[in-house]
């Protein structure tokens, strides 16, 4: 979806998002999801026939004990990595990591947070959010506008032109957020978004999220071992010895 300046267009937004609530198009699935991983010594199954739906505009967290699989999960439905068995669904297509369109498909249809930020220190966070716009072949210009409109957005008028050492543990992890989510993607995958902040700054980003969940209708599926932030969710899984079990 786009973002609209309009109230015409804010109008149109909203009345989509209530579509897809209403009648629960699923935009993201893992079907039977197998995936072991071998060294010298022994094999482990980590996720055996793990399945999931996520539909449009719905917030997911995933939790589950350290080593239970969840960045494995993630890893797969965002097309960084193959299953051994099992099916990944991405807008109504099932699609592979090995696909010649996966990569598009993670730039435009994707976006990822992780716990640590990997933004580039030697980029102004507007350059940093600005930068899978311009991979996408947008111009220079039009990637910085759209980048400004976003920080703007997430309370960071005032640190575009800061660089990431400027920028407090909070502040990166919001610019973080504004890159995954510059090229609109359908889906947000978040693997342990706050695991590297403090409360204040946890509750800071899980507020962002869920104002952009509630009032865009942006698709979240978040890894957390925060348990009490993970309730806010409308759904939650709990992975255990390779399964997904709603809660
Ligand atoms: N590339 C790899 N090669 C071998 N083993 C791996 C690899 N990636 C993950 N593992 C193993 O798979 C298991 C699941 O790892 P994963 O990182 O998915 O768990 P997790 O639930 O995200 O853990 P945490 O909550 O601690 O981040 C772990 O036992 C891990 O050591």
């Amino acid at each position: 979806m786009n973002y609209c300046a309009t109230h015409n267009g804010l109008y149109y937004e909203k009345a989509i998002v209530l579509f897809y609530k209403d009648f629960g198009m699923i935009c993201l699935a893992g079907y039977d999801l197998c995936k072991s991983y071998t060294d010298s010594n022994q094999t482990i199954n980590v996720l055996r026939k793990a399945t999931l739906e996520v539909q449009e505009s719905e917030l997911v967290c995933i939790t589950g004990k350290s080593g239970s699989g969840k960045s494995t999960l993630l890893h797969l439905l965002g097309l960084l990595d193959s299953p051994d068995s099992g099916k990944v669904m991405i807008g109504g297509n099932y699609v592979q990591s090995t696909m010649p369109e996966a990569a598009s498909i993670r730039n435009l249809e994707l976006g990822f947070v992780f716990q640590f930020h990997y933004l580039i220190e030697d980029l102004t966070a507007q350059e940093n959010v600005a930068l899978p716009m311009i991979i996408s072949g947008v111009s220079h210009s039009k990637a910085i506008a759209n980048a400004v409109s976003l920080l703007n957005e997430l309370d960071l008028a005032e640190r575009i032109t800061h660089y990431p050492n400027q920028l407090s543990g909070g502040e990166q992890q919001r610019v973080a957020l504004a890159r995954a989510l510059i090229n609109n993607p359908k889906i947000v995958l978040a693997d342990e978004p706050t695991g590297n902040l403090d409360p204040e700054h946890s509750n800071e980003i899980w507020d962002m999220i869920l104002k952009l969940n509630q009032e865009r209708g942006q698709t979240f599926v978040i890894v957390t071992h925060d348990v009490a932030n993970a309730s806010k969710a409308q759904v939650t899984y709990n992975l255990s010895e390779g399964k997904l079990e709603k809660r």
